[in-house]
């Protein structure tokens, strides 16, 4: 506080210090126009149009608005999409065999399996059931696996998003104590995962951790990944701290505390325009590797 320009008023209220804004809105932008030039060149080169096939199941609105977003940008993109709805009552026999059909489909080039899906379906069966040169969403086994051991692959959409927001922003990682908060199989584990690789010293804290604040406290870098609005409050927070907020609360509202946080921290993602803007565009990034890779295959083979 001492340091930030005075003002004319008198209230502190208005002399805090405010973190830098990571934006993801604008680097994602990027990432899509550089998405878009490949497609439209794998296009002209080979007559192939990159093919992002969407499945959800069931009727909850917000992941109706998730993947009516994805679709929209693909298109922007000049990505082709492809949408399966399936009823709320898809058995994961069903699920199964629309993926796996999807997976055989020379015209598909990346599937998106829409999280969460209802509870008498086995998520992670009808994770596995997408072929690994198809997973641009990073989800399945194979493609945790290459990411846990370095290998190139594709990674999971919102921790890779996360993790290239980082690297843009010049965020020191190597001997960085990072605090995850969460370990979901597509955003909190595979977060942590690519800090690791990146030499950061990952702590992993979750709904049985004990002394969370004061754990929170010792990181350089934090990332929420827990879907509880405003959860990780300021005082929790090291002055000086990154804060990833990787939450998508309903009304758009992130699991950070923002107000509270942008006090404390010296970078912060905003919800919106921080990491989810990342999410997609890495899966569009994706979506075109996947195409190129094979249709390559498909010209090499002939
Ligand atoms: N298999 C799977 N892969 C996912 O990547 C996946 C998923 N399931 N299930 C749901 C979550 C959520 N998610 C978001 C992506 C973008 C925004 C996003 O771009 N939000 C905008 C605000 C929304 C708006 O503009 O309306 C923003 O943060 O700026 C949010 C959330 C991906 N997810």
């Amino acid at each position: 506080m001492t340091q930030s320009t005075p003002t004319q008023s008198a209230d502190n209220a208005t002399t805090q210090p405010q973190a830098r804004l990571m934006i993801g809105t604008e680097l994602a932008a990027e990432m899509v126009t550089k998405a878009a030039v490949r497609a439209e060149a794998l296009r002209e080169r080979t007559g192939v149009q990159p093919c992002l096939a969407t499945v959800l199941v069931g009727d909850d609105p917000a992941s109706a608005t998730y993947v009516r977003m994805k679709q929209n940008r693909s298109k922007k993109a000049g990505i082709g999409s492809r949408s399966v709805v399936l009823p709320a009552e898809t058995t994961t026999e069903e699920l199964v065999a629309e993926l796996t059909k999807l997976s055989e489909d020379p015209e598909v080039h990346g599937i998106l399996l829409q999280h969460p899906v209802p509870a008498q379906i086995d998520e992670r069966a009808a994770f596995e059931a997408i072929a690994p040169a198809k997973d641009v969403d990073g989800v399945t086994m194979h493609a945790f696996a290459a990411m846990a051991f370095g290998e190139p692959g594709f990674r999971s959409c919102t921790p890779g998003g996360i993790l290239r927001l980082l690297e843009a922003y010049e965020v020191p990682l190597s001997g960085a104590h990072a605090v995850v908060i969460g370990r979901s199989p597509i955003l909190g584990k595979p977060a942590g995962m690519l800090l690791l690789a990146s030499n950061a010293t990952v702590t992993y804290t979750h709904s049985r951790t004990k002394d969370l604040a004061d754990i929170v406290r010792q990181a350089d870098i934090v990332v929420a990944a827990v879907g509880k609005a405003n959860f990780v409050r300021g005082s929790w927070l090291k002055p000086g701290a990154v804060v990833v907020d990787a939450g998508y609360n309903e009304g758009n509202v992130g699991d950070v505390h923002f107000e509270e946080a942008t006090e404390v921290a010296s970078l912060i993602t905003p919800v919106p325009g921080g990491v989810g803007p990342m999410t997609i565009a890495l899966l569009l990034e994706q979506t075109v590797d996947a195409a190129e890779a094979q249709t390559a295959a498909g010209t090499a083979s002939v």
